[in-house]
């Protein structure tokens, strides 16, 4: 179609329409029909998918949301697909929205990557269950505070999970999170069976909950106890990826036979903490965020920290017995931001 210009006159010539001056939804589809789902895996720009009404489906990401961390995708996200969503073999999909998210859990990158850079790895996470073993390993405890630093600050809720209760007593290490008031969960495994399981599955039924621990400390086995076949479902991806479950440091979402989602993170050792700022973890604390109002401007909470309200309150009793405990274990964290993982 010609250009109007209002005249008949040739003489009146119209200009190319300047870049970026015509209203781009006009030529842009709406995707009122897009299709809700949830996204479980991603493995090299295609993303396992399951719509809300349960039919797994691939997808690529539509061009249009974007390159670069903030047109990432992650397992957990919610998402909006258009084209073909019957889930056939060899069909396609394209992801076309993705919906704010209401948590985000963050990790530094791999040694091959930019160092200092963070990624996001899994969306709208509600519970980070931290796995840990009693022994053998022996249990890390800086990097047991950074997971929960990472929990803090993604917004979900951390809970322990102390592993092989078996080979010893769990008590001593658990105390350190006492005051904290970190949940806990405690399995073993006696006989070839893994005992303490429905404790964790109160803690995981009807939730989105992300598995973190290192290697060795039982968490492969603790999936295959929750998720019968996680293994088929790990290896379905597998198949698509060619890669090792060990290898890949890609998230999976396995669905929970009662509902909910585990989040396996083979692979994620570490979480960068750089960005997590001294409000981002207060505001998981309440009691200590309303006091810290009072500190003295640009206060950093520390020990050290000069007329810090936090020592005068539990000097004053006001935060109970425990109180000088649990703002000891505040600026633990606190401290454990700046550490090396281990
Ligand atoms: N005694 C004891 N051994 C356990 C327990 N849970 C797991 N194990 C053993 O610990 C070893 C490591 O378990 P995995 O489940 O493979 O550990 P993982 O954390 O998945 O480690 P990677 O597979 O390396 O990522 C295996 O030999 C398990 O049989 C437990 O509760 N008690
Ligand atoms: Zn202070």
């Amino acid at each position: 179609m010609r250009d109007d210009t209002g005249t008949d006159d040739a003489r009146v010539r119209v200009r190319p329409n300047p870049r970026g001056s015509r209203p781009r939804t006009k030529h842009r589809p709406e995707h009122a029909d897009a299709v809700r789902a949830m996204v479980l895996g991603v493995d090299r720009g295609r993303y396992h998918l399951i719509t809300d009404d349960g039919t797994p489906v691939v997808a690529i990401k539509a061009r249009e949301l974007g390159g670069g961390e903030r047109g990432a995708v992650v397992v957990g996200d919610r998402v909006g697909v258009v084209g073909d969503v019957s889930g056939q073999e060899d069909t396609m999909a394209r992801i076309v929205k993705v919906a704010a998210r209401t948590s985000v859990l963050r990790r530094s990158s791999e040694d091959s990557d930019a160092a200092g850079t963070e990624k996001v790895i899994v969306a709208n996470a509600d519970q980070l269950l931290i796995v840990t073993s009693v022994a053998d390993p022996e249990p890390r405890p800086r990097m047991v505070d950074r997971c929960l630093v990472a929990a803090y600050d993604a917004g979900m809720e951390p809970v322990l999970c102390l592993t092989k209760a078996d080979l010893d007593d769990p008590g001593p290490f658990l105390e350190r999170y006492a005051a904290l008031e970190v949940p806990a969960v405690v399995t073993s495994v006696v006989d070839g069976r893994v005992q303490g399981l429905d404790a964790v599955r109160d803690r995981l039924t009807g939730r989105t909950s992300v598995l973190v621990g290192h290697s060795g400390v039982g968490k492969s086995t603790l999936v295959n106890a929750l998720v019968p076949d996680a293994g088929r479902a790990t290896g379905e991806v597998n198949a698509v990826t060619g890669r090792g479950r060990h290898t890949s440091s890609s998230a999976v979402a396995l669905a929970l036979p009662d509902g909910g989602w585990a989040i396996d993170t083979p692979g994620v050792r570490s979480f960068g903490l750089q960005h997590v700022g001294v409000a981002d973890l207060l505001a998981a604390f309440d009691d200590l965020a309303a006091v810290a109002e009072e500190c003295p401007r640009g206060c950093t909470h520390t020990e050290d920290a000069p007329d810090c309200a936090l020592d005068e309150w539990v000097t004053a009793g006001g935060a109970g017995a425990a109180g000088e405990a649990r703002l000891a274990s505040f600026r633990r964290l606190l401290a454990s931001r700046s550490t090396e993982p281990s």
